[in-house]
């Protein structure tokens, strides 16, 4: 596959994530990447290892086989409305990991014919772990299987119709903040039973993790490892049936229809 230099238009929490999986993945040098943000004062980090920061766009894009769009939804149209002109559809992409922002939007946007794709990431991007949706239109097959093999590098990626990217907006990446908070609250109950901090923090982040590695490796669903857990008349379960009489989770299946809805009704 020919190497490809990245623009990350947007250089704010997720992308300096995506910047910085890419490094550590080393699938794109470090030279072959551009970030751009108006203040550059926060990329250090990223300039020091060798990954262009810059604040003019125009430059960035030009630059470019690959544009990764992560700006505010709000910036979108506005921003790189200014660049139509500068977008090359027979040699470029435009990548938007921006939230409801769809595919026709981003032609109109770039110019009828550019190849797109929508990806949705979180923001375990940093570390290689995201899990990251795609779709895509207009690309060529080399492109196509190009920004997979990039993702690929960087966590685990699943192919999706347009129609389920604001779903998996919610259960992919805000789904990074409502694991944590459940972990916060364990650590709060740890912290309650006797542990330090650091302790239950490490306790609760180390037994989510080997709950999600017990799902991904033996394919399994949920409820089948919980039965290997609830002891008959034991504290699991005892525990399990309270916070199902608080709502336990019944407030997540609610939390997520609120956020799902907060994206396609604004
Ligand atoms: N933060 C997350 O976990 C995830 C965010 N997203 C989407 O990614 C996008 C970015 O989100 P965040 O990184 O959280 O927001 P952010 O606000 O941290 O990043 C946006 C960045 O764009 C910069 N910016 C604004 N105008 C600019 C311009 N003219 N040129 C260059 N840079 C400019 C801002 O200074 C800011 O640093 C959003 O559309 C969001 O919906 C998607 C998945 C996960
Ligand atoms: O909260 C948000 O709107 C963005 C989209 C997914 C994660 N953060």
């Amino acid at each position: 596959m020919s190497a490809k230099k990245i623009a990350i238009i947007g250089g704010g929490n997720l992308g300096s994530a995506i910047a910085q999986g890419v490094l550590k993945s080393g699938f794109v040098s470090a030279s072959d990447i551009i970030i751009t943000k108006r203040n550059l004062a926060t990329l250090a980090g990223l300039q020091q290892q060798g990954v262009q920061a810059e604040t003019d766009n125009a430059r960035a894009i030009a630059a470019a086989d690959v544009i990764i769009v992560a700006l505010k939804p709000y910036n979108v149209k506005e921003v790189l409305s200014q660049f139509k002109s500068a977008f090359d559809p027979t040699r470029q992409m435009l990548v938007s990991v921006v939230t409801g922002v769809s595919m026709d939007e981003l032609e109109q946007i770039a110019g009828k014919g550019m190849p797109v794709v929508r990806a949705m990431p979180n923001t375990a991007i940093a570390i290689q772990e995201s899990m990251t949706c795609i779709c895509h239109r207009n690309t060529t097959a080399e492109q196509a299987v190009w920004i997979k093999e990039l993702f690929d590098q960087l966590g685990v990626t699943v192919s999706i119709d347009e129609k389920l990217m604001d779903a998996a907006t919610v259960l992919g990446a805000c789904g990074i903040a409502y694991a944590l908070r459940f972990i916060r609250a364990s650590i709060q109950g740890g912290i309650e039973i006797g542990f330090d901090v650091q302790t239950a923090n490490l306790i609760a982040a180390q037994t989510v993790k080997g709950a999600a590695a017990l799902l991904i490796s033996g394919n399994r669903h949920p409820e089948e490892e919980i039965d290997k857990v609830t002891t008959p008349k034991g504290c699991t379960i005892a525990g399990l049936n309270e916070m199902e009489h608080q709502g336990f989770s019944s407030s997540l299946i609610k939390g997520i229809t609120v956020s799902y809805n907060k994206i396609v009704k604004g």
